[in-house]
């Protein structure tokens, strides 16, 4: 039928002569190609999988609803690089015509595997505490226009996602998305991981939409493929379907576990509103790192005794036996450390700071090394440095380039081990530990907290990474 539709083996090409926007012009729908192609002033093309959301019938019109100038952006950099939505009506011969054309669409679309049913996480009151608005005027439109079919709830309290994630079915969902920060997300990865279906359920796709005021994955995810940081790019990463797999740390310490992304020991919570105060009175930190490295980086340190390692037990609980892992959730890496090669650093330091990706907010690159799936965390020391070198150093993680400084120590690790001694010269001050901006840990002198902290300050913290653990919509 047509003009020119062929089979071709399995690729099949349909061409018309149609309206496109109003404008008559011959349309090529390529199948096999996955590209539909017409003229309308210059040569126009849309890359179904990479630039169409969905459609809709109507009699002999087909609306195409398209996300586009990401593409562009990429290959020849004439766009912003952030993605738009744009109708484009194309009006068929005839409603049999139509029938055809859609129902090859709808086959083209299906075949990538994109998720139908998300669960939705938003944090209402996450960064300016704009998620509610985020959701309904850019993530919205968006899944409707691509057809996904969506649960929203809005989290209540502190650690409410994480205890949503425990008890989720998770059957009924194509993937959990956290309209949040980092924060949320990292709860959502803790409450699979306490399930009893802990090794199922972290397969499930996670996807963030930046609504926080740290959003370093949603910034790692789209700068790892050359994308801009925008939230619709990071919606369309979700709708798009592809995934990456991404690596799990945990925390251990006696007990006390838990699993994250990103770890920083230093005088406070918090690098951007802090940074200034810091280097004002830099405050250097006694203690002690010990770390098994990542092939490559043997140099760093000393040679550690084993002894040391393993005096406080850690090992036992990371080498447990399986009926134990499976009744109780997950507790970390199945992998031995104690016949690993641990290797020493010690204190004073000024910062220790631990990432799995390489921006741990959008203006923020403290690892520009880490990758989201190598098995190793991406390890900042800085242990000594002069006030205006420190300042500068700061300033250079905007772009990655303080890794180049003499003052700097970039190691990736597979294991690490912090035991956090008290200030230089304030014997009875002590730092803080935070974990994705929340403190878990915070020395005496510091400052009150109603909330008790999930670890203390002082005993050796333990951090072992599993490789690929968890599964994350990435925009490739
Ligand atoms: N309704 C709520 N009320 C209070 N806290 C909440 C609520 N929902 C979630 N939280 C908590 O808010 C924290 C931060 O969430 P999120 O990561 O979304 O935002 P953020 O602005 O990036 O956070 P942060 O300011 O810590 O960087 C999480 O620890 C989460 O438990």
């Amino acid at each position: 039928m047509g003009r020119g539709s062929g089979v071709q083996g399995t690729t099949l090409s349909l061409t018309e002569l149609i309206r496109v926007d109003g404008t008559s012009t011959e349309a090529n729908f390529d199948v096999g190609v996955g590209k539909l192609r017409w003229r309308s002033g210059g040569e126009r093309c849309l890359e179904v999988e990479s630039e169409v959301l969905g459609f809709e019938t109507q009699g002999t019109r087909i609306t195409v609803k398209a996300f586009v100038g990401v593409l562009k952006a990429l290959s020849c950099g004439k766009s912003n690089g952030k993605g738009m939505r744009r109708d484009f009506v194309l009006e068929m011969p005839n409603e049999e015509c139509a029938l055809l054309w859609s129902e090859k669409l709808r086959d083209l679309i299906n075949s990538f595997g994109r998720p139908k049913r998300l669960f939705i996480l938003l944090n209402p009151y996450g960064g300016k505490r704009c998620a509610r608005k985020i959701f309904h005027n850019e993530v919205k439109p968006l899944l409707e226009a691509s057809d996904i079919l969506y649960t929203l709830q809005e989290t209540n309290y502190q650690l409410h996602a994480q205890e949503i994630a425990r008890k989720l079915e998770l059957l009924k969902f194509d993937g959990i998305v956290c309209v949040s920060g980092d924060g949320v997300l990292v709860e959502v990865v803790n409450g699979l991981l306490q399930r009893d279906d802990w090794d199922t359920a972290i397969k499930v796709p996670l996807g963030i939409v930046p609504a926080g005021t740290g959003n370093g994955m949603a910034k790692s995810l789209l700068d790892a493929v050359g994308g801009v940081y925008s939230i619709s790019n990071a919606v369309f990463a979700i709708i798009r379907g592809h995934k990456r797999s991404l690596d799990v740390t945990t925390v251990l310490q006696g007990e006390a576990r838990f699993s994250s992304e990103k770890y920083r020991w230093m005088g406070s919570a918090r690098l951007d509103f802090y940074c200034f105060l810091r280097v004002m009175s830099l405050r250097k930190y006694h203690g002690h790192v010990q770390f098994v490295p990542a092939p490559g980086y043997e140099v760093y340190g000393e040679r550690a005794k084993q002894s040391e390692i393993c005096k406080d037990g850690i090992s036992e609980q990371v080498c447990r036996d399986d009926a134990r892992y499976h009744q109780c959730g997950y507790t970390g890496p199945k992998t031995s450390l104690e016949d690993l090669e641990w290797r020493s650093i010690k204190g004073p330091f000024i910062l220790v700071w631990l990432n799995n990706v390489p921006w741990s907010c959008e203006d923020v690159m403290p690892a520009p090394e880490a990758k989201f799936s190598d098995g190793y965390l991406d390890v900042v020391i800085i242990k000594d440095c002069p006030k205006s070198a420190f300042m500068s150093l700061l300033l250079k993680m905007k772009d990655g380039s303080h890794v180049k400084s003499p003052h700097v120590m970039y190691l990736k690790v597979k294991a690490f081990r912090l035991e956090p001694g008290q200030r230089v010269g304030s014997p009875s001050k002590g730092g803080i530990i935070d974990s994705d901006g929340e403190v878990i840990a915070r020395g005496e002198g510091t400052y009150e907290c109603h909330q008790q902290d999930l670890m203390a300050y002082g005993p050796p913290i333990h951090l072992t990474v599993d490789k690929g653990l968890a599964t994350i919509f990435s925009p490739r």
